[in-house]
């Protein structure tokens, strides 16, 4: 809570790179027209992050940007990362010296990532149609602060054919335990069914995972638990989506998963993100990245970092109605056929990014 009391909540913005600032734009046109017609008010307090964070202060994470994060109520996060800044040490680039640290720095070990096939949609959606034929709607629940992306060792040695790297893959009973739970408590607001995706037939730590997953599920008789290889998942995706209701993933299983998944309901700018603590403090953010390849070229798919803005009021700011609001304001805008390039159906038809974020804000 910040020191404005119930009412105001104050919101770090954090555009980032390449498509984040526009779609951001768009994101926030949204939450304005959002919060006249329910009753609240967000104060916004825009940062540099990432590597317009590097080429103006030096550095990907200021400290700066931190304690505005630290002050707010909740953190919208664009995009980091593109060309201008991969021949960095890997330590100083975006991904790795700002996004992961803020998911470090407040534990947002919960990462929320919902797929669905929009009915307007259907023909974005690159799988046959009777395969998709149901529809999907599909929860990717990750564990995101933990597993090899954060894992101790990691490193490079040696030099020659010798020269080796390694990363290392570990999880704590707790971590697997709390990201479990959180998996189930969805699942019961849903279908009331979990897959946990692991690779429990190679990886020491996802027999650790399945075990705790299969405990945590005696808590919870009243929710079917299915476990799958990962590799199998992938398959299963595109050959069966309607079979999933929550995916319960680590880490980097959760990462390519939860790609799939977006690319399943026709674009990646379509999947929305929140990363949240055990206090409900979060980051929300688009699946996708910076887009290089469109960026600047009001090409970009806003819808995501839209509804990503929805999962902050109904998460973080318990604003359900609002949240509901614009996400049949973002149905709607899609069922009238205004479509951006990503997933037209009619090519010689689509719309621009502004043009889309303010459709959705005028469906609102
Ligand atoms: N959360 C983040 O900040 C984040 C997430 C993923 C990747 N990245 C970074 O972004 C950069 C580019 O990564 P990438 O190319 O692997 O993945 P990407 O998600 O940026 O792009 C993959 C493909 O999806 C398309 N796409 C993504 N978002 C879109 C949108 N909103 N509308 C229309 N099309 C969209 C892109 O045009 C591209 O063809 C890299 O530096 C990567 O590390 C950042
Ligand atoms: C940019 C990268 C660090 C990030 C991840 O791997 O988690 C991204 O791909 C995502 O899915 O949010
Ligand atoms: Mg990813």
């Amino acid at each position: 809570m910040s020191e404005y009391g119930d009412k105001m909540k104050k919101v770090a913005v954090l555009a980032g790179d390449g498509i984040g600032p526009e779609v951001m734009a768009e994101a926030v046109k949204v939450l304005d027209v959002a919060q006249k017609k329910f009753d609240f008010t967000l104060s916004y307090d825009y940062a540099d992050v990432g590597g317009i964070a590097i080429d103006n202060h030096g550095e990907a994470l200021p400290a700066s940007t931190l304690t505005l994060c630290e002050n707010s109520d909740a953190i919208l996060f664009g995009s980091v990362g593109g060309p201008k800044w991969e021949s960095l040490p890997p330590e100083q680039q975006p991904e790795r010296a700002a996004l992961l640290p803020l998911r470090k720095h407040f534990d947002l070990f919960c990462n929320l990532r919902p797929a669905r096939v929009f009915k307007s949609l259907t023909s974005a959606c690159p799988l046959r149609a009777d395969i998709i034929k149901d529809g999907f709607d599909i929860l990717c629940v990750r564990e995101l602060t933990s597993g090899i992306y954060f894992g101790t060792p990691k490193g490079r040695e040696g030099e020659g054919p010798d020269e080796r790297a390694y990363d290392t893959m570990a999880y704590k009973r707790s971590e697997i335990d709390r990201i479990a739970r959180m998996a189930f408590d969805a699942a019961r607001l849903r279908s009331k069914k979990v897959t946990s995706i692991d690779k429990a037939n190679v990886l020491t730590t996802m027999v650790l995972w399945r075990q705790v997953v299969i405990e945590v599920a005696k808590e919870y008789p009243d929710v079917e638990l299915a476990h799958m290889y990962v590799d199998n998942a992938t398959m299963q995706l595109v050959r069966d989506p309607h079979q999933f209701d929550v995916m319960l993933c680590g880490n980097m299983f959760g990462d390519i998963i939860s790609d799939e998944s977006a690319m399943l309901t026709g674009s990646m700018g379509l999947l929305a993100s929140a990363s949240l603590n055990k206090e409900k403090f979060g980051l929300f953010e688009p699946a996708g990245g910076s887009a290089p390849d469109i960026a600047g070229k009001g090409l970009a798919n806003p819808i995501a970092e839209i509804l990503s803005a929805s999962m902050m009021l109904r998460y973080s700011f318990g604003l359900d109605a609002a949240a509901d609001a614009i996400d049949n304001a973002v149905e709607a805008t899609l069922e009238k056929g205004i479509h951006t390039a990503d997933i037209a159906i009619d090519p010689t038809r689509t719309v621009n990014t502004a043009a889309m974020g303010d459709a959705i804000a005028s469906a609102l």
